[in-house]
């Protein structure tokens, strides 16, 4: 479980980036998280994945705190932000075999799993060549294959389908439908609505910094649709 007690972050000292944010999401929940430019997306996420320290509250990873139990809560999830800024000098394996390290999987599993995600995602023609050489596209593929590696608890994602062909991004969904059967919960931002009203079973809409709506994606679109809806909290003040 993910829980978001009371969260406020500011970077200068004077405006909240993030404001006050409570969120509970449980095993087996694909959450999305949605919010215009500068809502505060990337502060949150940052703050969950224990690389941002934040001013108030706390958050939970399966009840270890990010601030006070950072390694047991960092063991059981993976984070990949907007921009996939992966070592360039590595070869995608090598890249895959040094995460494989951190969380000390055994060869003979880190070897089935990058097999089967590479194969998956279409990238193992590509193990043996450096990062350096990818397309952002190939780069964000491997940074989603070093994520499920460890096969996290809760797995955390910035725009994850910005940079990806439609086919690697059915894949995705296929591999988040997949790890939320087997109760991983995923969090991720999103612009693209209309992923966030066919693929999440909750969403949450930030603005300013400040949760404006969140619950069942069915509940809060209601009759509408997510982009009215999302149009409609905007123009409010
Ligand atoms: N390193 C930083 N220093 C100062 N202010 C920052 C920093 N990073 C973000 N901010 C500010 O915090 C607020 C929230 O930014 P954040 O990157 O979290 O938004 P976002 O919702 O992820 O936006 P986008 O959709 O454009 O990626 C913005 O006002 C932004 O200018």
């Amino acid at each position: 479980m993910l829980k978001i007690e009371n969260v406020s972050k500011s970077y200068d000292g004077k405006r909240k980036a993030i404001n006050n944010i409570n969120l509970t999401i449980q095993p087996g929940e694909i959450y999305g998280f949605i919010g215009h430019n500068g809502a505060g997306k990337t502060t949150l996420l940052k703050s969950i994945a224990g690389i941002l320290s934040f001013d108030e509250g706390e958050i939970y990873i399966h009840n270890y705190s990010i601030k006070k139990q950072a390694l047991e809560a960092k063991k059981l999830m993976a984070y990949i932000p907007d921009n996939p800024d992966i070592y360039e000098s590595l070869t995608a394996r090598q890249y895959l075999d040094f995460i494989a390290d951190v969380f000390n999987i055994e060869l003979d599993l880190r070897n089935q799993k990058i097999q089967e995600y590479a194969n998956m995602f279409e990238m193992a023609e590509k193990l043996n060549d450096p990062i350096s050489s990818f397309s952002h596209g190939m780069k964000q593929k491997t940074a989603i294959m070093g994520a499920l590696i460890h096969d996290p608890k809760v797995l955390l994602l910035d725009e994850p389908f910005v940079g990806l062909d439609p086919k690697a991004a059915f894949l995705l969904k296929e591999v988040f439908h997949k790890l939320c059967e087997k109760g991983t919960l995923i969090f991720f931002s999103t612009h693209v609505l209309e992923v966030a009203e066919k693929l999440c079973h909750k969403v949450a809409i930030i603005k300013n910094g400040e949760i404006v709506t969140n619950g069942e994606t069915k509940t809060v679109i209601e009759d509408n649709s997510l982009e009215n809806i999302f149009m409609e909290l905007l123009k409010e003040s």
